[in-house]
């Protein structure tokens, strides 16, 4: 076992006052914590096969495509408005700390196919739903959400409730 928040700097009033941010740099750097975070969440995946995984950009990107690597699924991007340079949906979010919008090409993800979703940070929870959103209107199933930590008084499990989450630490 891996005590992870050694690997978590956590920085005050980034970037606003008030944030505390987490930050997973010292965690990319150190190979051995990011074999234990991507060993973790395969270890308490649903057994069925996983077509693609989502990665939230663009910190969600790193352990997204070291999970579809390693489940021999296709890797699919959610974009910052913007980004993507084929046909997108859209959906607007907030998040801790702004808002934004988020996009998905619309042919990344098929009907019916099983869809792990993964960010770095659930904090308020409003990334999340909006990439679990997209997922779903292009008519995907989505078999887990999970995140490297929680900030847990923000209660951003409640936005994906009716998902099954994993998440490795949390704060
Ligand atoms: N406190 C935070 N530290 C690091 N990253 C954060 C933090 N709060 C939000 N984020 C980033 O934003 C989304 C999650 O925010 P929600 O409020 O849950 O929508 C995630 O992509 C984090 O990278
Ligand atoms: O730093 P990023 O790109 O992961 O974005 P955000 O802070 O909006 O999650």
């Amino acid at each position: 076992m891996l005590d992870l928040e050694k690997y978590i700097r956590v920085v005050p009033d980034f970037p606003k006052k008030g944030i505390s941010y987490k930050d997973i740099s010292p965690l990319l750097m150190h190979p051995e914590a990011v074999e234990f975070c991507v060993d973790e969440f395969v270890k308490n995946l649903p057994t069925m096969q996983i077509d693609k995984v989502v990665g939230v950009e663009s910190r969600g990107f790193f352990f997204a495509m070291l999970l579809a690597q390693k489940l021999k699924a296709g890797f699919v991007p959610v974009r910052k408005k913007g980004k993507l340079p084929y046909k997108v949906l859209q959906e607007a979010y907030d998040l801790e700390y702004g808002n934004d919008w988020l996009e998905i090409h619309q042919d990344a993800i098929l009907p019916n196919e099983n869809v792990l979703v993964h960010d770095d940070v659930l904090a308020t929870g409003g990334t999340a739903r909006a990439a679990c959103n997209l997922v779903k209107r292009l008519e995907g199933e989505i078999v887990q959400c999970n995140f490297l930590l929680e900030i847990k008084a923000l209660n951003g499990i409640e936005q994906i409730k009716q998902y099954p989450t994993q998440v490795l630490l949390s704060y």
